[in-house]
């Protein structure tokens, strides 16, 4: 039986690497959908991959998840195509108006958590947040609250007892504890929006998990590692390309000391790769996967234990439940 396979920002960067690594596995058993808000980049994805792939089956999907009539209408029409969903990739991901502490940086440069701070980027970035119509914060309904919406529209296509339907989030090693707070979960008053999203995808994974695993659905969260994409491209904006390019020998030798240094979306995707590979019922609910690249250039997926708890996992999904009717009661007014 075919799987059918949804990956959310899958027109570019790790989300499309992973479309392409998934069909090179295998072409004839998949049936791709790629989830995008913008049409155009979508259709010039597809034709990458079918120039590789000629006979694989890749639709398109229009969908903004920083909206939430977006993600309504997109889930009513996977519902149309799909019977059910193996495999939801919930990967599409923002970190606007990037602001680069460089003094931070080289403080960093010189102290005991140089690594760290390479590995996470801790300490040394901060973002503007903005507000998306529907009156959310920007970071918060991209990266979390519109794949939560999507997830709980998808739920019959996802919950089958005995056969098994994975839910996988392109989470970050930037997801702290400390940028996270549970009374204001949109991080409508800090400096760490992005940071705050990621923990609180974590936490969601660990709540899905609860709530859903009896139903046949299971929930895990992966960081790719320091990849160079459009995103990371836009934390040095005034940086042109070929200078990132120059610097991918230094890029190199910090790999040496920190193997997070993926660099490449093909290396990134390695554990949202391995993931699909697994056996869900046999995963952690409670670890993040890792995709690591060691100095000489093998991938691996690391398991790496989470600094997250059941309760505050709990509080935050009730939180959610709540924002979620406020809305569809907003939008229901909206409509009339
Ligand atoms: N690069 C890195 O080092 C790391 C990345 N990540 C995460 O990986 C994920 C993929 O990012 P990456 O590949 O690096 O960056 P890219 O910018 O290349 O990819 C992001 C994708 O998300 C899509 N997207 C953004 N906003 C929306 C939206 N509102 N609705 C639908 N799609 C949207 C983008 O579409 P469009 O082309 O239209 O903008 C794009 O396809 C993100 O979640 C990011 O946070 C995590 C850790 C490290
Ligand atoms: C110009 C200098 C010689 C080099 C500057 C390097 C920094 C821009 C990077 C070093 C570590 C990187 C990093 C990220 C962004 C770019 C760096 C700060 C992330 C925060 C990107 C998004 C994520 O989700 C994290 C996992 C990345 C961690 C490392």
């Amino acid at each position: 039986m075919n799987k059918v396979v949804l990956v959310t920002g899958a027109n570019s960067g790790i989300g499309l690497a992973l479309c392409e690594r998934l069909l090179s596995q295998d072409t004839e058993g998949l049936q791709l959908c790629l989830a995008c808000r913008n049409m155009g980049r979508a259709q010039a994805a597809r034709s990458a991959l079918l120039t590789s792939h000629p006979t694989a089956q890749v639709a398109l999907l229009q969908m903004d998840t920083s909206s939430i009539s977006s993600v309504i209408s997109a889930a009513q029409e996977i519902k149309l195509r799909y019977n059910r969903l193996d495999y939801l990739y919930l990967n599409a991901g923002i970190m606007p108006n990037p602001q680069f502490d460089l003094k931070g940086f080289f403080k960093g440069l010189f102290s005991s958590k140089i690594i760290t701070m390479f590995a996470t980027g801790e300490g040394i970035l901060t973002q503007k947040d903005g507000v998306t119509s529907d009156g959310l914060r920007e970071i918060f309904a991209t990266n979390l609250f519109g794949h939560f919406l999507l997830i709980r529209e998808l739920e019959p296509v996802l919950c089958h007892e005995g056969r098994p339907s994975q839910l996988i989030w392109t989470s970050s090693s930037n997801a702290h504890r400390s940028a996270f707070n549970l009374e204001d979960i949109q991080h409508q008053r800090g400096t760490q929006p992005y940071s705050s999203s990621k923990y609180a995808s974590d936490l969601l994974s660990l709540a899905l998990n609860t709530h859903y695993n009896k139903q046949g659905l299971y929930s895990s969260v992966i960081c790719p590692g320091f990849v160079m994409t459009s995103l990371t491209y836009g934390i040095l904006p005034s940086f042109p390309a070929f200078l990132w390019t120059l610097l991918i020998p230094l890029f190199w030798l910090i790999r040496i000391f920190t193997n997070t240094f993926t660099l490449t979306p093909y290396n990134g995707a390695e554990a949202l790769v391995w993931l699909f590979k697994q056996k869900p019922e046999s995963l952690d609910p409670t670890v993040k996967y890792q995709s690591l690249t060691s100095g000489l250039g093998n991938n691996y997926t690391q398991a790496r234990k989470m600094d997250i708890d059941l309760e505050t996992s709990k509080a935050l999904y009730e939180k959610l439940l709540q924002l979620e009717s406020e809305v569809r009661k907003k939008l229901k007014r909206k409509v009339k």
